[in-house]
């Protein structure tokens, strides 16, 4: 099977979530010892869960953390606040257990899972998976990111993580990213598949003052300039292969792969929203298996959500990416789930008058 052949029959085995089931647990989330819709968002992440399994009685969740790594040549730009050796040696990090996500993963219970899809100075860490596409991308505000054949491969190493991963009895995935440079490449990836200006998607990144700011507005301009040219935007793979970046490529990868099986998955930041993006626009029911964990202060996340019908849980004004918004949603997640299949309903306590009066 060609890589294009494995993209195209994951993408055509997606369906939507199953009304019925929706129905079904809307039924059984009704019947609960509560006011109808008390538990506010819980309720729909549960029995949105339960659509997309095609199950009302869930079991408790079995989650992973996927963190994508990978370099972009766009970082030469001057576009973050940090340099481009930070990517690797946030691996190591990762690795050892002390980074956010690490911390965060350990407090809910999930595996943590590491692929390095491009980075241009990899550290021996034995855990972290090798799915090296090339040593990072190209300077998109010059020429093309990658190639689509690129673009493609890293798309079906994700397909194939998140594939590993649910046959060995995981059930939810978060995604998490690492890369200097990708709040540009997400920023401009953003601002092509939705139409915007660059103003509108670009923000501080790693902590960029208001001149970096409009630098970085700039070389979007540029980036965008340079791929309306080159004619593909109404393409969702080539705009990707143009613009980047391979872990961007990967974590859609893993939200298609994911929605094929009907897992749901944890969006975290903008670069994962980013990736969201691409999903959706490559297979449109794939975001049934979306839940927005957070939302980021980088203001093209917000527009993202927006386009892909999400809303997020939680609003701590966290930008870190990695995953952390991510990790610490799993929580809430499991939590509603318990609350669909553990809470007692009215009538298991006797018979009784419980409609409200009014
Ligand atoms: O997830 C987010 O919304 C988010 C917002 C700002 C920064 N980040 C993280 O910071 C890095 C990218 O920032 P920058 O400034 O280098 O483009 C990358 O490693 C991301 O994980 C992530
Ligand atoms: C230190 C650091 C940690 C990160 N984690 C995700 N992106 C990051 C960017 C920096 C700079």
């Amino acid at each position: 099977m060609t890589d294009l052949t494995i993209l195209k029959s994951t993408i055509e085995a997606i369906r939507p979530a199953s009304a019925q089931t929706l129905q079904e647990a809307m039924a059984a989330m009704a019947d609960k010892v509560k006011p109808l819709g008390s538990l506010g968002h819980l309720e729909d992440i549960a029995t949105r869960i339960a659509s997309l399994r095609g199950r009302v009685d869930l079991p408790e969740p079995t989650p992973a953390v996927v963190v994508c790594a990978a370099d972009h040549g766009v970082a030469s730009q001057g576009v973050s606040a940090f340099p481009q050796a930070v990517t690797g040696l946030m691996l190591t990090a990762f690795g050892s257990g002390g980074a956010a996500v690490a911390v965060l993963s350990r407090a809910a219970g999930a595996r943590l899972v590491v692929a390095d899809l491009g980075v241009i100075d990899p550290p021996a860490v034995p855990s972290l998976l090798d799915r090296s596409v090339r040593p990072g991308t190209a300077d998109s505000a010059l020429e093309p990111a990658m190639t689509v054949a690129e673009a493609t491969l890293a798309l079906e190493h994700g397909i194939g993580i998140a594939h590993e991963l649910i046959d060995d009895g995981v059930d939810l995935i978060a995604l998490g990213e690492m890369g200097i440079g990708n709040t540009t490449t997400a920023s401009a990836l953003t601002a092509a598949l939705l139409g915007c200006d660059a103003a509108a998607t670009c923000g501080r990144g790693t902590g960029l003052d208001d001149v970096q700011v409009a630098h970085k507005v700039s070389v979007v301009d540029q980036i965008l300039a340079r791929h309306a040219t080159s004619g593909v935007s109404n393409d969702p793979l080539a705009t990707l292969a143009s613009i980047g970046g391979l872990e961007v490529a990967a974590l859609a990868g893993v939200v298609l792969g994911a929605a094929e099986r009907r897992i749901p998955v944890l969006v975290d930041g903008f670069i994962t929203g980013a990736a969201a993006l691409v999903a959706a626009r490559l297979a449109p029911a794939s975001t049934d298996a979306m839940i927005a964990a957070h939302l980021s202060p980088e203001p093209g996340h917000a527009l993202q959500l927006a386009a892909l019908g999400l809303r997020p849980l939680l609003d701590l004004e966290m930008r870190l990416g990695e995953g952390s918004g991510a990790a610490l949603a799993i929580n809430l997640v499991r939590s509603a789930i318990a609350v669909l299949t553990e809470m007692a309903t009215f009538a298991s306590l006797g018979p009784a008058e419980t409609s409200p009066v009014a």
